[in-house]
């Protein structure tokens, strides 16, 4: 995949360099409500603040109807949100204060939606050259530059053999791949995704979510993708923004929000992970508190201000944190952070095992590495490291 400049030819002749920070999307306090059939309203988005750095890929997650798909359209200006700002690059597209708002075209994002929003009977070139061949945009794309630009994209998208077909001939994943061209053909700064991979098969699901990423790195674009697959989220973000009924529960590298999730609903939706009850017995050393908990005493730590004893808080801990503390090392009593439990069930994983166990009366997930196998029935200790445990309100 090699793109060069993909700047319109008048950007180019006057020598002008891209903005270093054109991609980069600063949105203040937007809200957008709903109203439905019954005359109820829905606070779809209900005040996000977000900044997004040029040429960061931003993965929008959360469950269904937490306002993914809304804030992104917002974005697009495919919806009029009721108050608040959008700015891309300094440009302002959206201010209710100043009565701003541009129009989807004026916007000049590229777009690679779950309904693949192509003409289906248009051939796949005349589909990628569309968003150039718009009155406004022939001001910037001489015809020659167009050919060049979607001979070029759909290259990179590995279709060039394509070009001819109509869109109806292709399948869902070679349909993806033209709507991926026709947004990098245009040169955007910011490219948006809704779902685009849900339609298509596993398996070309994870190779498509890899070109894009890789195209991202290559263009520089910034991305704003949506999805409710953690996985997906995971493997693509550099920055992971976890939305709870309209509002930003968390933002930060996805490595942030797995080990430092603020809530259980963070930690709850990336990775797998038990939150298991306790109650603040008091500091343990710097960093560490002491707690009782569901499966015994526990020390954990705590890194910012101490909750205070007696509180109750939430531990969350990682199946892959749990190791098995083979028969002969475990003592009669249990040493720190070890707690006795009884395999109820495993699932092979391909890469690990993950168990079931029982522990004082509740069930937690056990996914130690490279150990042997174990039966249902079988009794063990595990042990987790303090640094590995993190409390949530
Ligand atoms: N056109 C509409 N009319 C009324 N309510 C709507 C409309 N579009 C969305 N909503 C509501 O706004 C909220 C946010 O919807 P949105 O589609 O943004 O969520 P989402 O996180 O993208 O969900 P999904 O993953 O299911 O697509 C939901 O409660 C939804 O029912």
């Amino acid at each position: 995949m090699t793109v060069t400049d993909s700047r319109p030819a008048r950007a180019r002749r006057r020598g002008a360099e891209p903005a270093p920070d054109a991609g980069r999307i600063v949105i203040r306090d937007l809200r957008k409500t709903y109203t439905r059939n019954d005359g109820t309203t829905v606070p779809a988005i209900d005040g996000v603040d977000l900044e997004v750095e040029a040429g960061t890929f931003c993965v929008l997650l959360g469950p269904s109807g937490c306002g993914k798909t809304t804030l992104l359209r917002c974005l697009a200006g495919l919806e009029e949100p009721a108050s608040g700002t959008i700015d891309v690059g300094g440009r302002p597209f959206f201010d209710t204060g100043s009565r701003v708002s541009l129009t989807p075209q004026e916007r000049r994002l590229g777009m690679v939606f779950q309904s693949y929003a192509l003409w289906p009977h248009m051939s796949v070139e005349k589909n990628v050259a569309f968003p150039m061949t718009t009155r406004r945009a022939r001001r910037h794309f001489s015809r020659d530059e167009v050919r060049e630009r979607v001979a070029k994209a759909l290259a990179t998208v590995d279709i060039a053999e394509l070009a001819g077909q109509p869109i109806s001939a292709l399948s869902g994943g070679q349909q993806q791949r033209v709507a991926l061209a026709r947004a990098i053909a245009f040169g955007s700064d910011v490219v948006l995704f809704d779902e685009p991979l849900s339609n298509v098969d596993a398996k070309v699901r994870v190779q498509l979510r890899q070109e894009i990423h890789a195209l991202q790195r290559e263009l520089g674009f910034t991305a704003v993708y949506v999805t409710h697959d953690q996985e997906e989220a995971m493997e693509l973000a550099d920055v992971l923004v976890v939305l709870k009924k309209g509002r930003i529960e968390q933002a930060g590298a996805p490595r942030q929000l797995y080990r430092t999730p603020v809530s259980r609903y963070v930690a709850d939706f990336v990775g797998t992970a038990d939150v298991v009850e306790a109650t603040v017995v008091g500091v343990e050393g710097p960093g560490l508190v002491a707690v009782t908990s569901e499966v015994g005493d526990l020390v954990v730590a705590a890194p910012g201000e101490a909750p205070a004893a007696g509180s109750s808080v939430g531990v969350v801990v990682r199946a892959e944190d749990w190791r098995v503390v083979p028969d002969g090392a475990a003592a009669a009593a249990a040493g720190v952070n070890e707690v006795r439990g009884t395999v109820r069930d495993s699932a092979y994983l391909g890469a690990a095992t993950q168990y079931v166990v029982e522990v004082g009366g509740r069930t937690l997930r056990v996914r130690p590495q490279g150990s042997a196998l174990l039966d249902e029935g079988h009794a063990l200790t595990l042990r987790v490291d303090a640094s590995d445990l993190h409390l949530v309100p």
